[in-house]
């Protein structure tokens, strides 16, 4: 990677306007490794000129055109991979396995996704038998992405968008940036036409604002906080762009009596994941009444065998969390816990055992948290799990509602129509039941105030689009 400190802007690697470095932190020893550049508003301005230039000609691009190109994309990245993942571990601490088939791979997986959804879609739909429907590129996008699964958000706004035929602006997470302008050496490689894809690192209230705030900017397409959310809504009033929003979460799981055997150390498993910094992680585990005991006792087990090492290294373990305002922060959360009186089961304050650098935090467990706690309502974003009992389905479906989330909630019952029932009651944008996995181009996005877009698939590209009716077509 040889652009750390340029910006790709109008199909060149381009030089800051103004000089502004910033250090990428390995969250596993905490030592400085790589130093990129932040952008200003001369560096905003010429990327979105850039995109508004070529704007005209890629949305009246034949579909054949993009699909070649972003096949192509698929192609490069396949074939860089590796490097992919390598960035993606460093920048953010994923280990080696889970970097290559999960960070890596959701990348993958949803280009395909897209390819096929958009093989498929119907832009011109007749409405009757003299009118018809128009779906058209909304124009300039800018693309604002985390840093928690950074390809996937990365692969889930880029792509569609350039389906749907905007052009785009992406500013990455100056947390993880180095996968972003990897990315953009993939994009350059397959040969997109100058100006439709750029990319500009920055902070959040530099380059993210004012994109957000940016008059020749359609659209802001974002992922990441909640509160970031509020800011880049307000900041995108003036102009009444289109705000897409995907944010936080803090998904209930819900084990009922008959759930199989090892629901509950799954769930605590899939907690975990990425370090319990997922969205859609499943924090909040409420168990039925005559299960709960057994339930404790396997998720006790599961926290106290998850292994936590550094992200180069090989096998199952989780890595540390993020940088070390993540770790402050869910340090805090935990002797929060502690201090308003839940119960700890697993885990706890301070690094792990053995581990003295790096942002590595305990797998964590509290029981006998109750809703005034602030353990029970705010996202954690680290490897820490609420256990709680519950007696009859409609306390449960109140507990599980009882958040201004609404990004996925989990339901384990081998009983089909209690499944189906409460998945209804549910008000989140995804209901995940028994461990059974999304398929490809499934719609991804929240309920509340888990935001207010759609992506993956055919619902990722509409996100993209406006809508015209023209009468007297035929
Ligand atoms: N719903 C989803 O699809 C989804 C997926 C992944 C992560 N998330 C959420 O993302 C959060 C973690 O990511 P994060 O810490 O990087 O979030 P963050 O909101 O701090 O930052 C996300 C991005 O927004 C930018 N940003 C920050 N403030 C901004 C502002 N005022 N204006 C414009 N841009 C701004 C950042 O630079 C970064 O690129 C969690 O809350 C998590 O739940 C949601």
């Amino acid at each position: 990677m040889s652009n750390l400190k340029n910006f790709y802007i109008n199909g060149q690697w381009v030089a800051p306007a103004v000089a502004n470095d910033f250090d990428v932190i390995n969250p596993s020893n905490e030592e400085v490794c790589a130093t990129i550049s932040l952008g200003s508003q001369a560096d905003t301005d010429a990327a979105v000129a850039a995109a508004r230039a070529a704007f005209e000609d890629w949305a009246f691009t034949p579909k054949a055109e993009k699909m070649a190109l972003i096949k192509k994309l698929l192609e490069v990245y396949n074939a860089r991979a590796e490097e992919m993942a390598q960035a993606m571990s460093m920048e953010m601490g994923a280990p080696q396995k889970l970097a290559r088939a999960q960070q890596v791979g959701a990348g993958s997986w949803h280009l395909e996704g897209f390819i096929k959804a958009f093989e498929n879609f119907e832009f011109d739909t007749p409405f009757t038998d003299t009118e018809m429907t128009l779906r058209e590129p909304i124009g300039v996008c800018a693309l604002i992405t985390p840093w928690n699964w950074p390809m996937n958000q990365i692969v889930l706004k880029v792509v569609p968008a350039l389906a749907a035929g905007c052009t785009v602006v992406l500013k990455p997470s100056e947390i993880a940036p180095l996968s972003g302008i990897l990315f953009s050496e993939f994009m350059d490689e397959a040969g997109f036409p100058a100006g439709v894809y750029n990319m500009v690192n920055g902070d959040g209230p530099g380059v993210g604002s004012q994109l957000s705030a940016h008059p020749d900017v359609d659209m802001v397409s974002f992922t990441g906080s909640s509160r970031a959310g509020k800011l880049i809504t307000k900041a995108a009033a003036d102009t009444l762009k289109r705000v897409s929003l995907e944010l936080g979460g803090k998904g209930a799981n819900i084990i009922f009596a008959d759930a199989r055997d090892n629901a509950a150390s799954d769930g605590a498993m899939r907690c975990f994941r990425n370090t319990g910094q997922s969205c859609n992680a499943p924090t909040r585990m409420f168990v039925e009444r005559s299960r709960y005991d057994e339930a404790v006792a396997q998720v006790k087990e599961t926290a106290e065998n998850t292994k936590v090492a550094p992200a180069s290294e090989d096998g199952n373990h989780i890595g540390p969390l993020v940088s070390e305002a993540q770790f402050d922060k869910v340090q805090d959360l935990i002797q929060k816990g502690i201090d308003e009186g839940a119960t700890l089961l697993a885990g706890g304050v301070g690094r792990p055992d053995g581990l003295n650098r790096g942002f590595f935090a305990k797998p964590t467990v509290f029981t006998d948290v109750t809703p005034d706690m602030t353990i029970y309502k705010e996202e954690i974003f680290g490897p820490v799990l609420c256990v709680m009992p519950f007696d009859s389905e409609a306390e449960v479906i109140e507990m599980a509602n009882d958040t201004p989330y609404g990004l996925t909630n989990y339901i384990q019952t081998e009983d089909t129509e209690k499944r189906r029932r409460v998945a209804r009651r549910l008000r989140s944008g995804m209901v995940e039941t028994n461990g059974s996995g999304f398929a490809q181009g499934s719609p991804f996005g929240g309920y509340k105030q888990s935001g207010n877009g759609r992506e993956g698939g055919a619902f990722g590209i509409e996100e993209f689009l406006e809508v015209k009716a023209v009468s007297g077509w035929n």
